[in-house]
């Protein structure tokens, strides 16, 4: 049974209705989209302490509470969370993940990129003896930290950085110093107010020479008395769209002086005489980058995967419109253009569910052969995530909204979460490299292997398509099969990649500088990193399905969502699919009749199909997301506890409305209008 958590209500007879229909076992596919009934029972297990501690029960829904009580409760709660972890012995990464996602929705807390970031910055980047220093006092919460890189002037050019740490042989310590404006650091998460540390990423200049962007474990504050420490000015950045809980942070540092062993040295080292040793490749110190932007993946996932969960559940229980005069009005999901919005985003949010496991799953392996010496896999690594996490956080962020507008009207009140999903989500397309920079790097590593087509070199295996036959057509037939469906993607990415690699190299040809080239081939260049990814996340829908141990009836559930992202994929971008005439217009109007088949044949399986994300209503947050379908008791409920309606008269009208009357009462307006 997916979680409910909706008292003793009776339950809304259209959405029972749709479970009652369902053509497969909710709890099947629930089974499988969070590796067997084991880990499911564990997750509820987790979700049900976190929510049943008295500290989670809130007075008042989180969108009544200033940005300042935001703050202050969630790091309350965060930190007692953690006490609890402590104290109930939960060690396991994905319990607590669990717990967390129950504790603190879609939000993310003033101590989150102190685990998130800080702690595994230090664990992968700092020698052992730093680690003993560190790392123990960091998870005690004695030193809390955050990942301080992006500046007012510089967040996308990393070389570009401008805070200085110079180091001084006489002392044995850093002088890190912020020299202009424009070096002010500004973004990082929980610098403003929460943190004491931080990791600071900043020019290294040693015996005269600067040796580029390096990492530097940096005090910021007294760690017992919090006071920013002398030579060191932060605070918080103000409101932001979203992001409340969260004070992102400004810093300036002036001469500020660290130790020489608060570089962290792993892979690069500055020797106690100034002498410089550089690491094995210049860019292992963006490796956390790296981590982050592959958890992305999963991250846009369940932000989309909620959201649909909403707009679906709503969909079932709003009806509107008298379908013929006199009869009942029409369940809104019912309409196929409510369908056409909505179910291709279901088939997107599983979709990226499996891409971002595939992603880790990838940065894992590769992380281990990294640690272990051998970095021949860092290019195929941060091509992979920096383009998927591109990828999937345009796809969420463009799908949530789209979520949005089809709850209607009350679509736009926070009472449908739906904002604050998409608030906290959006901004994954800026963090963490921005998405069209992001893409601009995978196209660079595309552009890179399509040379070595040209050279008959043999390409990795991610990536080995693009020496397909491009002269190829179509095998697409009636019977839409996955394996035609993989080719076409493909074939459209290796035709893109070629068509733009062919741009750079006239440019070049017509003597402009390899750079300059690249540059005027931009967009194709972005155009090709797009449909590399888009093949990818098809590859991995159809791999996983295909591969699947589960009953036929969630097979073919799976299969029909897998089918839907690929052909959806395809009439969205028929122009790309078409130049070339892979395609010819009888296929094309397969696939159209295609989309609308299976626009039908998801239909009944809807709300199954986002009842089996199996999210607890509180995690939702949402009145129009209840397990019960409530929707309309619930927004009630919500209205009366506006903050506004606590008197029935406010002041404002004694203070304006009612002297505007009086004044109008003696003024020399006519008696009658
Ligand atoms: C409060 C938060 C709560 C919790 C969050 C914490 C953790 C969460 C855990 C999971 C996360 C899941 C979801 C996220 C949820 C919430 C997240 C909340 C907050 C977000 C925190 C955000 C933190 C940040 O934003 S930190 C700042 C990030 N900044 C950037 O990403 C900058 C982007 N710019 C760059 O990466 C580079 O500058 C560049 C790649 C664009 C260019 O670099 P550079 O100029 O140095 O390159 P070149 O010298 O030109 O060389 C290019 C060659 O180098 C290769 N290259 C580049 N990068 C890499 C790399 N990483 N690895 C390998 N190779 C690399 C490139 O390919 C070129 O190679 P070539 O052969 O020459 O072509
Ligand atoms: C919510 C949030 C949290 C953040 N948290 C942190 C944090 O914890 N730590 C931290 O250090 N930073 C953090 N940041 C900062 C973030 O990492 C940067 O904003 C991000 O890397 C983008 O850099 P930028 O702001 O300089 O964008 P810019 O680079 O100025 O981008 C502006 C525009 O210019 C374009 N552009 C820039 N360069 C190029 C190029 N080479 N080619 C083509 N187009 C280009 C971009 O595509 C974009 O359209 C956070 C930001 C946000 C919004």
């Amino acid at each position: 049974m997916a979680s409910a958590g909706t008292g003793k209500m009776t339950v809304n007879p259209d959405i029972a209705k749709e479970r009652r229909n369902a053509g497969f076992h909710v709890e099947n596919l629930t089974n499988f989209i969070y590796h067997g009934p084991e880990r499911v029972r564990r997750r509820r297990y987790m979700q049900n302490i976190a929510l049943q501690d008295p500290v989670m029960k809130d007075s008042k829904p989180w969108a009544f509470r200033t940005r300042e009580e935001e703050y202050e409760l969630s790091l309350r709660k965060q930190l007692h969370v953690l006490q609890r972890q402590k104290d109930l012995g939960i060690t396991d990464e994905f319990d607590k993940f669990y717990y967390n996602e129950a504790t603190a929705p879609n939000e993310n807390n003033p101590v989150g990129l102190h685990f998130g970031m800080f702690i595994p910055t230090i664990e992968k980047h700092g020698t052992e003896e730093q680690k003993k220093k560190f790392v123990q006092p960091a998870k005690d919460l004695k030193i809390i930290g955050t990942y301080v890189q992006t500046e007012l002037g510089h967040g996308t050019f990393i070389r570009g950085l401008e805070t200085t740490a110079t180091f001084d042989p006489k002392t044995q310590e850093f002088i890190v110093d912020t020299p202009t404006l424009s070096a002010t650091k500004y973004w990082p998460g929980n610098l403003g107010k929460t943190v004491n540390y931080c990791i600071l990423m900043a020019q290294l200049y040693s015996q005269g020479k600067c040796q580029g962007p390096h990492m530097f474990l940096c005090p910021l504050r007294d760690l017992t008395t919090h006071q920013s420490l002398p030579g060191v000015e932060l605070g918080d950045i103000g409101p932001k769209f979203g992001f409340n809980a969260n004070d992102n942070g400004y810093l300036r540092l002036n001469n500020f002086r660290i130790p020489r062993i608060n570089m962290l040295m792993r892979y690069s080292k500055v020797l106690e005489d100034g002498t410089y040793v550089k690491p094995a490749n210049s860019k292992l110190s963006y490796g956390s980058m790296v981590m982050i932007r592959a958890s992305i993946v999963g991250a846009v996932s369940r932000a989309l995967a909620q959201a649909c969960v909403i707009s679906v559940r709503y969909s079932a229980v709003r009806r509107q419109t008298e379908v013929s005069p006199g009869g009942p009005e029409a369940q809104i999901l019912d309409y196929q253009t409510q369908q056409y919005k909505l179910f291709p985003l279901v088939a997107t949010a599983y979709a990226y569910h499996f891409a971002g496991q595939a992603v880790q799953s990838n940065f894992l392996n590769i992380s281990k052969e990294i640690e272990a010496g051998n970095l021949q896999q860092m290019p195929v690594l941060h091509a992979l995530s920096a383009g998927l996490k591109a990828f999937s956080s345009w796809g969420a962020s463009a799908g949530i909204e789209v979520c949005r507008m089809s709850c209607g009207g009350h679509g736009y009140s926070l009472a449908s979460g739906l904002p604050k999903i998409y608030t906290n989500i959006t901004p994954a397309c800026t963090y963490e490299g921005e998405n069209s920079v992001m893409m601009l790097q995978t196209a660079r590593y595309l552009f890179e292997c399509a040379m070595m087509v040209q050279k008959g070199q043999r390409l990795p295996d991610l990536v080995s398509y693009l020496s397909m036959d491009l002269s190829a057509k179509s095998c697409m037939t009636s019977d839409v099969a996955l394996g035609c469906l993989v080719k076409a993607y493909q074939h459209r990415a290796a035709r893109l990649t070629n068509a733009a690699t062919a741009v750079v190299q006239r440019h070049i040809n017509e003597g402009q500088k390899p750079t300059d080239a690249f540059n005027m081939a931009s967009t194709q260049l972005t155009w090709a990193a797009r449909a590399h990814c888009h093949q990818y996340v098809v590859k991995v829908f159809v791999t996983t399905v295909t591969e699947a141990n589960i009953d036929d009836r969630t097979k073919a559930a799976l299969t029909t969502l897998c089918k839907m992202y690929a052909v959806n994929g395809i009439m969205e971008n028929l122009g790309e699919f078409l130049q070339d005439q892979f395609f010819n217009t009888d296929q094309v109007d397969i696939l159209t009749r295609k989309m609308m088949t299976l626009l039908a044949d998801v239909r009944p399986d809807a709300v199954a199909l986002v009842d089996a994300f199996d999210y607890h209503d509180k995690v939702l947050d949402s009145c129009l997301g209840r397990y019960d379908g409530n929707v309309y008791y619930a927004l009630y409920e919500y209205a009366k506890s506006s903050p506004l309606n606590e008197k029935d008269v406010l002041d404002s009208f004694h203070k304006y409305i009612k002297p505007l009357r009086e004044g109008q009462a003696t003024s020399s307006l006519p008696s009658r209008l």
